[in-house]
């Protein structure tokens, strides 16, 4: 099929009941339920792109196996020409929702070249693996699909592993192996977009202990597969929120969300790592597993951060604060912390290596300094914001209000910004501010930078730790060899 219209991805959905709980209650359809309505609207937007004249060349390019066009997300990158490529397509995709949606199909695409690209490594562990990594990407490539992943075990109890936690299937697990699959049971989280998605792929960050071999699994799955449970977090926006009054709350809700597994079935076909810890600790520094997803995330996360400064700047100078000395300074920090990643950015695209079966990957420490500037810098500019807009976010009127004649005149002498900034202009600005900086939405995007990739802390630790085994401290080395100058003790 190659590459989906905004219409066969909705199709797909209204054929498909997946059991979705939300608000205590069983989402009777996916596509009429008002929460989810405009984010599915915006992810077909998406695929409507891919057929647009004006995004068709940066967003697809023609697939050397089928002669057909696919999206540039699924290209496996062997030169320099490709990242960049794929790099215009990610920003291409990050621009239309300002990069507030973070698991466009685009972000998992990357996953699952990144492994069919590497199946080597799963070869060496077992021949099916890989065989079913690289069909696996051809069905997601040549169908187009939209998916969901979970990686995380949910927090239970943070200071034991898989295995000792009190019940055996808290976590995701093998239960048992049967001629059509191997049955799983257990959770995982914490699948963004879940409900919209096609399918959803497991598989794990490093961190297994000898004894946790039933819970080392990757696979997917149709979304509606029977026995899987999608669990939403509470909604951020009910579907009938104004765009005035939220202008990206009430569009780029992305809803996340627990799995849990009850005994599904997953297909042999379909497993692609299974019952063993090596080859699960190992699949994250072996495959471009971290590498391609991490470039998406970058330029996403490159676009959210110039779209959260424009808004501060914005929010200064349309009440005329921006000429004060100690705001122009946190603007311009602000400015800065969007070229720092811009600059990362290119040098993790231009310093790529050449992995040894001719894989073009970033360079992985410009990408890791990305990710962990990001949850410094993305808070920060909410932060900015928040004290920039200071009361003023908080006192302004709904759009009901700004549509009620009799308060109309009130409205546009007493919220209007500095000259030439009038009313109606100062509240679209003020509105975005706390969708970003105040509404629930915002701290969910905010918390998103934070963990998305991981937890922060422990990432920066294990940077560390890899630096100092791999510097040699040349500098420091330099000094502390050159020969002793101390003076002689002078004598009288
Ligand atoms: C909005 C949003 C959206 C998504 C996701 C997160 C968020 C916030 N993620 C999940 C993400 O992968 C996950 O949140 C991070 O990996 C962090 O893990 P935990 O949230 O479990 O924190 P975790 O429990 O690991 O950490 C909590 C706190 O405890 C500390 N801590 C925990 N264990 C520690 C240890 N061993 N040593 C030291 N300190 C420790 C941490 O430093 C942290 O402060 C996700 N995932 C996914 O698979 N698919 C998805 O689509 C998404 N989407
Ligand atoms: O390690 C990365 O940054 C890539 C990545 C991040 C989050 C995730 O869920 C999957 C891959």
């Amino acid at each position: 099929m190659g590459i989906r219209t905004g219409d066969q991805y909705i199709e797909a959905l209204k054929s498909r009941k997946p059991e979705v709980w939300l608000n205590g209650k069983l989402v009777e359809s996916i596509f009429d339920e008002p929460y989810f309505q405009q984010p599915i609207l915006e992810i077909a937007r998406l695929y409507d792109m891919q057929h647009d004249p004006a995004y068709q060349e940066d967003l697809t390019v023609i697939c050397e196996e089928t002669g057909e066009r696919m999206a540039a997300s699924f290209l496996p990158p062997r030169s320099y020409e490709d990242i960049m490529k794929r790099s215009k397509a990610f920003e291409v995709v990050a621009r239309q929702t300002y990069g507030l949606m973070g698991r466009t199909p685009d972000f998992l695409n990357t996953v699952v070249t990144s492994l069919a690209q590497n199946s080597w490594f799963l070869s060496k562990y077992n021949k099916d693996w890989a065989a079913n990594i690289e069909s696996y990407y051809r069905h997601l490539r040549d169908n187009d699909l939209f998916l969901t992943h979970a990686i995380v075990n949910p927090q239970n109890d943070r200071s034991k592993t898989s295995h000792e936690q009190s019940d055996k299937f808290t976590h995701l697990g093998a239960v048992e192996e049967r001629p059509e699959g191997l049955v799983v049971r257990g959770a995982k989280m914490l699948a963004t977009l879940a409900a919209l998605t096609d399918e959803v792929i497991i598989y794990s960050f490093p961190g297994f202990a000898p004894g946790d071999e039933r819970y080392a699994l990757a696979f997917a799955i149709p979304i509606d597969t029977k026995g899987l449970k999608i669990i939403c977090r509470e909604p951020v926006q009910d579907g009938t929120r104004s765009t005035f009054d939220h202008p990206l709350a009430s569009r780029y809700e992305e809803m996340d969300a627990l799995l849990i597994f009850e005994d599904v079935v997953v297909p042999w076909d379909k497993v692609f790592l299974y019952n063993n810890v090596e080859a699960a600790n190992l699949l994250y520094p072996m495959t471009g597993i971290a590498e391609q997803p991490a470039h998406q995330s970058s330029v996403r996360g490159y676009i959210k951060l110039a779209f959260a400064v424009e808004v501060a700047c914005k929010v200064a100078d349309s009440i005329g604060v921006d000429q004060y000395l100690n705001v122009q300074r946190d603007l311009g920090e602000l400015v800065q912390s969007v070229e720092v990643i811009r600059a990362l950015l290119r040098t993790a695209e231009r310093e790529y290596t050449m992995t040894e079966r001719g894989e073009a990957r970033l360079n992985p420490d410009a990408l890791e300094t990305i990710r962990g500037m990001m949850p410094e810098m993305y808070p920060r500019a909410v932060e900015v914001m928040q004290t920039i807009g200071a009361g003023g976010l908080l006192m302004m009127p709904t759009e009901a209000d700004f549509l009620n004649p009799e308060l109309r005149p009130s409205i546009d002498r007493h919220y209007g910004g500095r000259e030439g900034v009038d009313a109606e202009l100062r509240m679209k600005i003020f509105k975005l501010a706390w969708d970003l900086c105040g509404e629930a939405f915002g701290m969910r995007a905010l918390q998103y930078e934070r963990y998305y990739t991981g937890d922060p802390i422990r990432k920066r630790a294990i940077f560390y730790n890899k630096f100092k085994k791999q510097h040699n401290f040349d500098l420091v080395n330099s000094i502390l060899a050159k020969e002793n100058c101390l003076k002689e003790p002078q004598t009288n």
